[in-house]
């Protein structure tokens, strides 16, 4: 890997800490960053570098998996960090910034490749983007990248605007827009999952898939948030990026050589094949809600209007979910069903996909179990893909039992998604980065929905805490003769117990 110096804004704050550090350290450890690698934190306040070192220490106790357990790998770690006080308006503190870094890569005789983490708010990202270009600091002989946090926007006019801004700066193949989900081991191995199984490879069309149902269910509610949450809604929040996200994975067909030019020129392909929901049909495709009081795990848990900071007559949205079709020869009459919302029962992030029941006419009247074939991919908190399937045992006098083919297990020290994604970008590696055009796609997708909620246009419905959502979301299935599958209807399906090796184990539930 190339030499690189890892330039952070935002280095005293809090994704720093619970991610981008522990991150880097699990990098370190596993031997996969950069022989010469330098940092460089940025802030406002007046840390000095120990302070600094001090602080990246502190959070590798609190949030990394790995246990700094051996004291001089530690400080060989450490070693690399450098700390600058930087006001993101103020253009002299950039060439304080230049100076610094340029003195780092004399000192360990390496070439200006820089990368640039905006860990900021997203009112920074225009400034500190035009003040790298002005600054002399991206225009060295080596290479830059711009790696930018979400939120991309807060609609389609404002993420085309920044956009605008940004390739003022830098090129597109520059610049690296996290969504943490592509960064998710199992929605990593989507890819392979096809490459390796011509079996799944093959059923993966409209011939033989009913349904494809994606949930990203959360139990927490706004936490510290609200300022943010209460103007973003889930369908900012997490619908326009990271459910289309995992749909475009689920739905692209890979190729044996996919490389990353492939998989993303696939994926925008997905997203122009969306069929748009007009403004005056979005109530038709999607039903929006918002928790009242109610209780998760036996705890009682308010209303998201009695929530601190929110506003007591707010019509957000912490609930979504659609149907979404696709107009290409692949998913032509297959509904995507996309659900998220706050404090609902359990955290649960899954894609199921429900296959076709063909034997359905031949064996429901005299047979009991026969339940569709499932594809079952728990992409957190658990990770596994799993294959339901019926079996009938010899001799035996009942109905069918639904087995489990535990197709990948993901081993439990698999890397987080931070890690995956921030050795990519060291890398250079694009794959799991969303393209320009697929987030533009996405917030044109998105608008007209944006629109009609904007307008109260499309009901409210309200969910008790602590519910599957609102009643409305599992009538949006059932007009289609489909419901949700939740994990007790899954039957069992292989629970998450350490796997490591045991892939393409068979399981039977009895
Ligand atoms: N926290 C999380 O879990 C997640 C965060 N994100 C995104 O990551 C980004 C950062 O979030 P988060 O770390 O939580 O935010 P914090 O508020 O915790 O940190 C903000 C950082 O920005 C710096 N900063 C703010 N204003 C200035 C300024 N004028 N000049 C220089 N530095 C400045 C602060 O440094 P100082 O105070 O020293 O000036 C601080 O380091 C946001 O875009 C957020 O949406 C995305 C996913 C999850
Ligand atoms: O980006 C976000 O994601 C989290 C959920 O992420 P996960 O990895 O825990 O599934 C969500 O809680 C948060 O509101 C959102 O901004």
């Amino acid at each position: 890997m190339e030499p690189t110096t890892f330039i952070l804004f935002g280095a005293t704050g809090d994704l720093a800490k619970r991610k981008i550090y522990p991150a880097l350290f699990n990098l370190f450890v596993r031997g996969k960053l950069p022989q010469a690698f330098s940092v460089v934190g940025l802030g406002r306040r007046e840390w000095t570098d120990e302070v600094f070192q001090a602080a990246v220490e502190r959070s590798l106790y609190q949030f990394s998996r790995t246990e700094p357990a051996d004291k001089e790998k530690l400080n060989a770690f450490l070693e690399a960090f450098r700390y600058s006080v930087l006001d993101i308006g103020r253009e002299e503190d950039y060439r304080k910034l230049l100076a610094l870094v340029e003195a780092r890569e004399q000192a360990l005789k390496m070439p200006p490749n820089r990368l640039f983490y905006l860990s900021v708010g997203p009112e920074h990202f225009e400034p500190i983007a035009d003040n790298i270009r002005a600054s002399g600091l991206g225009s060295a002989d080596g290479w830059k990248r711009l790696v930018i946090e979400k939120p991309f926007g807060h609609d389609l006019a404002s993420a085309r605007a920044l956009n605008a801004k940004l390739s003022e700066s830098f090129a597109e193949e520059e610049i690296f827009r996290i969504d943490h989900y592509l960064g998710k081991p199992v929605v990593q191995r989507l890819e392979s999952l096809q490459q390796a199984n011509p079996v799944i490879q093959a059923l993966w069309t409209n011939r033989y898939i009913a349904n494809v149902q994606i949930t990203a269910s959360e139990s927490v509610g706004v936490e510290e948030r609200a300022g943010y949450y209460d103007h973003v809604g889930a369908i900012r929040d997490m619908f326009q990026n990271h459910l289309l996200q995992l749909l475009m994975m689920a739905a692209i067909h890979l190729p044996y050589d996919s490389s990353s030019e492939k998989v993303r020129f696939k994926k925008k392909k997905i997203m122009e094949a969306l069929v748009p929901v007009a403004q005056e049909d979005v109530g038709q495709q999607v039903v929006r809600g918002q928790y009242t009081a109610g209780s998760i795990g036996g705890q009682p848990v308010e209303g998201y209007k009695s929530e601190p900071g929110i506003a007591a007559d707010s019509m957000n949205d912490t609930f979504i979910a659609a149907r979404l079709l696709i107009d290409n020869n692949d998913w032509r009459g297959v509904p995507f069903y996309i659900r998220t919302g706050k404090r609902m029962n359990k955290k649960s992030t899954r894609i199921v996909v429900e296959f076709k029941e063909p034997l359905k006419q031949a064996w429901s009247q005299s047979e009991d179990g026969v339940a569709p074939n499932l594809l079952v991919i728990e992409i957190g908190p658990g990770e596994s893909i799993a294959l339901r399937l019926n079996t009938k045992e010899a001799g035996a006098q009942g109905g069918f039992k639904p087995i489990h083919i535990d197709l990948h297990s993901t081993p439990a020290d698999s890397p987080e998604a931070y890690e995956n994604l921030i050795g990519d970008a060291l890398k250079g590696d694009p794959t799991f980065f969303a393209h320009w055009d697929e987030v533009e796609l996405s917030w044109q997708y998105v608008q007209p929905m944006l629109d009609a909620f904007a307008e109260n246009a499309v009901p409210l419905r309200s969910y008790a805490a602590g519910s599957r959502g609102p009643a409305e979301s599992d009538a949006l299935l059932a007009e289609d003769g489909y419901h949700w599958w939740f994990d007790e209807e899954s039957e069992a399906l292989p629970k998450n117990e350490s796997k490591e090796g045991a892939n393409y184990a068979y399981h039977a539930n009895h």
